[in-house]
């Protein structure tokens, strides 16, 4: 399946937007990235930026209102069945299985959705749940396993006969972290093994783990898209100060804050009776020349920084 080269792009969008009243706003506008063979693109921004919008016409489940979505060269919107062919997804993981039934029947009736023949699909079930750690469970009933089981169940669904395209939202949230480790390496060799992978994340840990590619949406728009280093110059970020502070005075916050805010953006955030203050600060601050304050603790930024710096700056 997998036969041409590394750089190819399995999944396109070109100046995708959606509206849901009829063009007078859109919640996803003029978004354009791609997802190569072999590499994992995450796809981030604060809520409502519309990354689930987009990974459901990524998906064909729903049309775009303007724009192009091109799976494995197949024009998605055109002809969203043959491009259903090439995609395996975990879209919401609350549904989908019948619970009554063994996780190998529920398999065997999606192997028959994504075309794996008959002769094929007990092997193929094997592998899937062998790739997942829950091969053991193939003669149990869907609702005798935990949540994180039934979410490894559903990424085990998704890589029923090898699709090119997958497309996971939030694949990790509310799993155990011993769990989401394990379906975070789950997702690096599939990628490793072929296939094109655009997930969803709110934790900028496992986008900072897994993606070879970083797209941060804001309201509906692209506000940057490249590397993780991409991420930080555009966030223009090195350094983060953070500390507490009880105010002994009226005036002592806002001066403070007025005083910090020469060095870098500031954000403050009320913690009880104290104010959690961070101070997001670009390379080539003199660090010597910051006011001492008591408790404050200057570390280097993390992805997670950059992502809440652009958050407060788009604000
Ligand atoms: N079917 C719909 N009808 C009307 N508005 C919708 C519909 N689906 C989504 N929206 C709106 O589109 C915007 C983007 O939603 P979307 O779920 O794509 O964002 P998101 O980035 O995935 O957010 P979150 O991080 O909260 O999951 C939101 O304002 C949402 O209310």
């Amino acid at each position: 399946m997998h036969d041409s080269g590394h750089e190819e792009n399995v999944l396109e969008l070109t100046q995708l937007r959606r509206s849901f009243d009829q063009g007078r706003s859109f919640v996803v506008d003029g978004v354009s990235f791609s997802v190569a063979r072999g590499t994992i693109v995450a796809l981030v921004g604060i809520n409502g930026a519309g990354k689930t919008t987009t990974v459901k016409m990524c998906g064909t489940l729903l049309a775009p209102t303007e724009g192009s979505v091109v799976v494995a060269g197949v024009d998605a919107v055109k002809n969203p069945e043959k491009a259903r062919a090439h995609i395996g997804m975990v879209l919401g993981v609350e549904r989908g299985f019948y619970p009554r039934a063994s996780v190998r029947d529920n398999l065997r009736f999606f192997a028959d959705l994504a075309a794996v023949s008959y002769r094929e699909q007990a092997g193929e079930i094997a592998r899937v749940l062998e790739c997942v750690g829950l091969r053991d469970k193939e003669n149990k009933k869907v609702q005798e396993l935990s949540h994180g089981q039934k979410q490894r169940l559903h990424i085990a669904r998704a890589l029923l006969g090898s699709p090119e395209l997958i497309l996971l939202d939030e694949p990790t949230s509310g799993l155990d972290p011993d769990v989401a480790v394990t379906i975070r390496t789950l997702m690096r060799r599939v990628a490793d093994q072929g296939a094109a992978i655009l997930l969803t994340s709110h934790s900028m840990m496992e986008v900072s783990e897994l993606a070879d590619h970083i797209v941060v949406l804001n309201r509906g728009k692209v506000l940057v898209q490249g590397s993780e280093r991409d991420i930080f110059n555009f966030a223009q970020l090195d350094q983060v100060l953070s500390f507490s502070l009880v105010p002994t005075h009226e005036h002592e916050l806002e001066q403070l804050t007025t005083v910090l805010e020469f060095f870098g953006l500031v954000s403050v955030t009320s913690q009880g009776a104290a104010w959690k203050v961070t101070v997001y600060l670009p390379d080539g601050v003199d660090k010597h020349a910051l006011p001492s304050i008591e408790g404050a603790v200057l570390r280097p930024a993390t992805l997670e920084d950059a992502f809440l710096a652009l958050a407060e700056k788009t604000a």
